[in-house]
């Protein structure tokens, strides 16, 4: 064990070697949970801590959707530079392999002594646990070119649910922090992890693709599982009462994954990621009433109850009224106008952000890096937003300063690798 009880990377080599990866959690963070109580039950500790601190990369759908939500967030989009397609195959099996063995908790790359060549890894998480590290692919609009363009000659194979979003109200998008052809979205309980899985990616892809923007989160805004209590955000509020949870299997494949037989046909069982940069414009927050901003959220702050209610998991009764006949949640309240029909729902995966202080005027350039996973983006996240856009009150506390639509193939089966059935008609 490393200090503090802490079991390292080294450790977990020791302990497990490569049957570590047998005890690796599902997707869904539960699947092989008896896989590490059975190592409990005989005794052997650390191989049963190695399971939890370790999230299957091969799976049905790709890890880090609904994973138990980590604390911490390394999420980068690149362009490719590349014109072969047979090359961007190449990077995208490059990629699956230091993903599953940095998510094992090994090296991206085996150890390598000679004297003349740079290391296979760049070392800065030899000593760390796994730390739940997952890591979720996507492909950008622009991976598929324009019309008039077929960059990679994939163009037939672009999902409609990957139409770019329409411009929404209010959006003062930075295009040099939006879009990208390619992106990873790197969770884990340590930053140092998330860090050291995005730069080695990025490592790989040299000559291939450039980064194009990246964004560190830390605290995640939402929980994505039963077992987590609801985190705050910059606001200081509950975030996430409301969430699909990843126990919801039924909700997870109503909302989230993309059926057989809807769109093509290498996205079945893949999922839409939307991810914005929302800059919360915080010294404003801090400045209006309590009552303020409660009325705006639509939640009492301290409790995280509905306006009215005492529990944070009491009802949200939008019919409810006050003595003298007001709705108890405003009409332009947050959770209100957030309220989807049936159709609209997502399932809300972001972290809060800071970015330090902006230069111009010395106030804090912080908030939410919202990331939701959706079936359809078009059919749940634009008509949310545009209802959001148009009349929530938060508006007066929050700017959208960048956004990026992805399609994110299934998991990556046994030997195979990431988006692997997009390149079966090369
Ligand atoms: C387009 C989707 C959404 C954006 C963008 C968004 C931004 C945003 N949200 C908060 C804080 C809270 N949101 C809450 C609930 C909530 N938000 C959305 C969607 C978007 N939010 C949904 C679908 C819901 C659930 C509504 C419901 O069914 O009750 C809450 C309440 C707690 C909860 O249920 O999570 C808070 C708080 C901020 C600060 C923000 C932008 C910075
Ligand atoms: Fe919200």
């Amino acid at each position: 064990m490393g200090d503090g009880g802490r079991l390292s990377r080294r450790d977990l080599f020791r302990v497990t070697g490569a049957a570590g990866a047998g005890l690796a959690l599902g997707a869904g963070g539960y699947a092989a949970l008896s896989g590490a109580a059975d190592a409990r039950d005989s005794g052997d500790e650390a191989a049963a801590l190695a399971g939890l601190q370790t999230v299957a990369f091969r799976d049905v759908h790709q890890a880090g959707i609904a994973t138990a939500q980590q604390e911490h967030l390394h999420f980068a989009a690149l362009d490719l530079v590349t014109e072969e397609v047979l090359e961007v195959r190449d990077l995208l099996r490059a990629w699956t392999e230091a993903a599953e063995r940095m998510t094992r908790g090994r090296p991206a790359g085996e150890e390598n002594h000679s004297e003349f060549l740079p290391p296979e890894d760049t070392g800065e998480a030899f000593d760390l646990s796994p730390a739940r590290l997952t890591l979720t692919f996507g492909f950008g609009p622009s991976f598929f070119g324009e019309e008039d363009e077929d960059r990679f000659g994939l163009g037939a194979a672009r999902p409609a649910a990957l139409a770019p979003l329409p411009p929404l109200t209010g959006d003062v998008l930075d295009e040099a922090r939006s879009d990208g052809d390619l992106c990873v979205q790197a969770c884990a309980d340590d930053p140092q992890v998330a860090f050291h899985a995005v730069r080695n990616l990025v490592r790989i892809s040299r000559g291939l693709a450039v980064v194009r923007w990246s964004q560190l989160g830390f605290g995640r805004t939402a929980s994505t599982s039963r077992t987590q209590a609801t985190p705050r955000n910059l606001m200081g509020v509950k975030d996430g009462t409301n969430n699909i949870k990843a126990e919801d299997a039924d909700l997870m494949d109503r909302h989230v994954w993309v059926p057989e037989g809807e769109g093509p046909s290498w996205m079945a069982g893949g999922t839409y990621l939307v991810a914005r940069r929302i800059r919360m414009l915080i010294e404003v927050w801090d400045r209006v009433s309590l009552g303020e901003q409660e009325a705006s959220i639509g939640r009492h702050k301290y409790s995280g109850a509905p306006i009215g209610k005492e529990d944070e998991f009491d009802p949200v009764d939008l019919e409810a009224k006050s003595e003298n006949g007001e709705p108890l949640i405003a009409e332009d309240a947050h959770v209100r106008l957030a309220r989807h029909s049936d159709e609209e729902k997502i399932l809300r995966r972001g972290y809060s952000f800071t970015d330090g202080f902006d230069a111009e005027r010395g106030q804090l350039d912080a908030g939410l890096f919202f990331i939701s996973f959706q079936r359809d983006p078009h059919k749940q996240f634009v008509p949310l937003q545009q209802r959001l856009a148009a009349n929530d009150r938060l508006n007066e506390y929050i700017r959208h300063t960048a956004s990026a639509l992805l399609a994110c193939p299934p998991g990556a089966r046994e030997g195979g690798y990431v988006g692997e059935r997009l390149f079966d008609r090369i």
